[in-house]
């Protein structure tokens, strides 16, 4: 489902280049479920924003859902990127001035990918799954943040991607909710999405089937590597 291959991301700043990502070969199956930890600095988020699309490699190839970003215009990485990868974030960037619901609309409004008749009832379902659904109607600075967060992983799925990515999605949660959040992550993964998710939080990384480490821009240790 994912495919990451000698990727490499090179920041100029001035004269001076830093490379983010040396190397990285990463590939992920449907319903698998992959942490991505590593210190501060290592290159996890850069490396979650390429499989979004949200970023391009300087150098190798990312495919995704067997497309090969590299081949895709900013047009089309974009429409693509809308359709096939739902994106959670740490501190949720719902659209305050949307209700729940719109805010979980919006994602098919931009896609066009769902009919007009059937995102709110969508989204509702959605809700429902993530355990909110009574809250459709309320503004997202009236929710707890375990409640916007759950909102974020309900708008991440209105598109039904085959690959959700999360960014420290329970960076900003307390531990319970936390761990509440995790389940949900889980249940994607076993009925089929493949989900990446960077943690810094180790408790958090442990409950997850596979670790991928990162260190200076490489994959350090991946605990599903087959041993030479
Ligand atoms: N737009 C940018 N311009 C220049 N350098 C950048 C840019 N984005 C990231 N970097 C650098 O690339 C390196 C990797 O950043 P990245 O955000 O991927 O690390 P991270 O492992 O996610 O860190 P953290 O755990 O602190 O979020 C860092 O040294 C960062 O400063």
């Amino acid at each position: 489902m994912v495919r990451v291959s000698a990727v490499s991301r090179t920041y100029r700043l001035g004269t001076a280049v830093f490379e983010a990502l040396r190397g990285v070969d990463l590939t992920a199956h449907a319903g698998e479920f992959v942490a991505i930890v590593g210190r501060s600095g290592s290159g996890k988020s850069t490396l979650l924003n390429l499989i979004a699309g949200i970023d391009r490699p300087s150098a190798g190839s990312v495919v995704v859902a067997g497309t090969d970003l590299g081949q895709l215009s900013e047009n089309r990485l974009a429409a693509w990127r809308g359709r096939t990868v739902g994106v959670v974030f740490q501190f949720f960037q719902l659209l305050p001035t949307l209700t729940v619901a719109e805010n979980v609309m919006l994602p098919m409004e931009l896609s066009g990918g769902v009919p007009g008749a059937r995102r709110r009832p969508r989204a509702l379902e959605l809700l429902d799954q993530v355990g909110i659904a009574a809250l459709a109607d309320k503004l997202p600075s009236t929710l707890s943040g375990g409640e916007q967060q759950r909102a974020a992983i309900a708008r991440a799925l209105a598109n039904d991607p085959p690959v959700l990515v999360a960014d420290e999605p329970t960076g900003n949660l307390d531990a319970a909710t936390g761990d509440a959040v995790l389940n949900l992550l889980e249940g994607l993964a076993a009925a089929g999405t493949c989900v990446l998710m960077v943690t810094h939080e180790r408790d958090i990384a442990e409950r997850v089937p596979r670790t991928v480490t990162l260190a200076d821009g490489r994959v350090a240790q991946d605990t599903e590597a087959v041993p030479c």
